[in-house]
């Protein structure tokens, strides 16, 4: 595991952009593993700075996201489908033919997770999968558990996710209760790993998840078993770390 220290968040989404934007030169017709929340949103914006400098082309490029709310439908601004249109695709030149997210629609939820594994099955594996953090050490939506799950996977959502997932939502009962997950199996199973993490209410996770003791309770704890992750940690994410 490579820990990268950035300064702060504009720079630990440029190194990010950086490592993304190889990866798409290297392979044009790459798998990426995308995700949500707030961690990737510079990184994606400094993606679509390059591409409109000319600098970056998509349009081979797969993706499969990580997770999405079970039950919220793709047209709610606050479904992971809405979000990454709103802060990627739509501002890049990538075939919307070639873009997965767990389908949040689907009531039947074991076909749902049936469906996503083939479909991530069938991309040949993810090439390079980015990756945020929850406070509680989760990646996509695998919560603190007994197990670390291999495929996709419906979750509950814990209090202390729905807590902090509430502020994008009207009020707290608006938040799903439930996910639509990638497992730990299928994002360990990526040949590279790109955690991004910044903030000082990061501190304590980030230290648990990546100098700590692996155990499912620590979800993220996992990237340290596998052979190519870089983490990329701003300087309040790494202040209760000795590196
Ligand atoms: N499902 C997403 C995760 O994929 C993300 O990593 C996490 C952290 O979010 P943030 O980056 O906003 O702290 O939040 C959500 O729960």
């Amino acid at each position: 595991m490579r820990i990268i220290a950035a300064k702060d968040y504009n720079d630990m989404s440029r190194k990010a952009a950086n490592i993304i934007s190889a990866q798409v030169i290297l392979k044009p017709d790459c798998v990426l593993g995308l995700a949500t929340g707030s961690s990737p949103i510079g990184t994606y914006k400094q993606l679509i700075e390059w591409y409109k400098k000319g600098d970056l082309d998509f349009s081979q490029v797969k993706t499969a996201n990580l997770d999405e709310y079970r039950g919220l439908p793709k047209s709610n601004d606050q479904s992971y489908d809405y979000f990454m249109k709103d802060n990627f695709f739509n501002h890049i030149n990538i075939n919307f033919d070639n873009l997965h997210i767990p389908d949040g629609e689907e009531p039947d939820a074991e076909k749902a997770c049936a469906d996503y594994d083939r479909i991530v099955a069938e991309l040949g594996g993810v090439d390079l999968q980015l990756l945020g953090m929850g406070h509680n050490g989760h990646i996509g939506f695998n919560e603190p558990s007994d197990v670390f799950a291999k495929g996709t996977n419906c979750v509950d959502l814990q209090e202390s996710t729905i807590e902090a997932n509430k502020r994008f939502f009207a009020s707290i009962d608006e938040v799903p209760r439930q996910a639509y997950t990638m497992g730990i199996g299928t994002i360990m199973s990526a040949k590279k790993i790109l955690v991004v993490v910044s903030g000082k209410d990061k501190a304590p996770i980030v230290k648990k998840a990546f100098f700590g003791p692996i155990t499912p309770r620590v979800p993220a704890s996992i990237l340290q078993l596998h052979p190519d992750v870089t983490v990329i940690a701003d300087a309040d994410a790494l202040s209760e770390c000795e590196l």
